[in-house]
């Protein structure tokens, strides 16, 4: 469990994370999304150690990280990948941190099975690929087999196997029941990989939620009709508050009635349906509508 308690850091005049507090209970991935910028490896880096809050505090299963007895066997961290800048091989390179944190050899061959690194591992550390480096990284956050994982960006540069690697992995790790807290940019990822989202926006907590509800509280549901008599339904529809964009000629998308609600009143009228299809908006379009006030980076609408 990862405890955040009025967390804030400051870096000269600039406030990088701004009292922030949230919980990242075991048994779930929760995902952590925010636009550039937003703070969430300044938090991630905080909740490890490396940096230190301006005020608040934030405690792994209830200690703060420099105070754990033996860190790498309870918070594995991925943080920066590229940090890998290193002339030893893999298995090298994860045989001298196993060393410094009393862990088994037989471990560093472990974890490297697991991340699929077995054919490059006694290669140079240095001279990997992005997505190698990310493996490595993992390899290294799993090292001590910790209960709790803290992940920034873990499929950046990862191939498609590799994302899917991932996915399933953390899922698996959460299944455990130990703490996972990721973050990615990739909505459509975050949204097969988390179960509950936390959403930062210039340093603060935007919205911090079951990935469901912050998809239903974000987004309207929206009904894809397709029909040889498509004005006379939007007709019908019309006195139950159904409102309709038009898709394509015999098809319009409805907000305002359920596929139910369309389903009975055309079947009462007597209209033919060739399509009825609930439409729940996605994570992407939760978190553009969510973070539209505070992305601090914008790029110019295309028209
Ligand atoms: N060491 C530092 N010195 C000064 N400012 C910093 C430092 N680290 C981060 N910042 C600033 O703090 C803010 C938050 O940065 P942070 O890297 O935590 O955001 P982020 O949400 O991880 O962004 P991204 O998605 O781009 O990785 C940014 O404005 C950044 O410029």
């Amino acid at each position: 469990m990862i405890v955040a308690d009025h967390l804030t850091k400051r870096y000269g005049s600039r406030t990088a994370v701004s009292d922030v507090s949230f919980t990242v209970p075991p048994g779930r991935v929760t995902g952590f999304l925010g636009p550039n910028g937003a703070g969430k490896s300044t938090t991630m880096r905080m909740i490890v150690g490396l940096d230190r809050p301006t005020s608040g505090h934030v405690t792994v299963n209830g200690t703060p990280y420099a105070r754990l007895a033996a860190p790498l066997t309870e918070v594995g961290a991925l943080l920066d990948a590229k940090a890998v800048h290193t002339g030893r091989t893999a298995r090298n390179h994860l045989r001298a941190m196993a060393a410094t944190h009393g862990i088994d050899r037989r471990r560093v061959d472990e974890v490297i099975e697991l991340t699929g690194l077995a054919s490059v591992a006694d290669k140079r550390a240095g001279g990997f690929s992005l997505g190698m480096g990310q493996r490595l990284g993992l390899a290294a956050a799993l090292l001590g087999d910790p209960h709790t994982l803290v992940l920034d960006e873990p499929v950046n540069g990862l191939d498609p196997e590799g994302v899917r690697w991932v996915r399933e992995f953390v899922r698996h790790l959460a299944a455990e029941g130990r703490t996972v807290l990721l973050s990615s940019h990739l909505m459509s990822e975050m949204a097969q990989t988390a179960d509950h989202v936390i959403v930062l926006g210039r340093g603060a907590v935007l919205a911090d939620a079951a990935l469901a509800d912050l998809v239903r509280s974000w987004t309207s549901a929206s009904v894809l009709v397709r029909s040889p008599d498509l004005s006379r339904l939007i007709e019908v529809l019309a006195p139950v508050g159904a409102t309709a964009t038009a898709v394509e000629p015999g098809a319009a998308t409805l907000t305002g009635a359920s596929a139910t609600d369309i389903g009975e009143i055309a079947a009462q009228h007597g209209i033919p349906l060739h399509e009825l299809t609930p439409r729940q908006g996605s994570l992407e379009d939760a978190y553009l509508a969510l973070t539209d006030d505070v992305i601090e980076y914008k790029t110019k609408e295309l028209v």
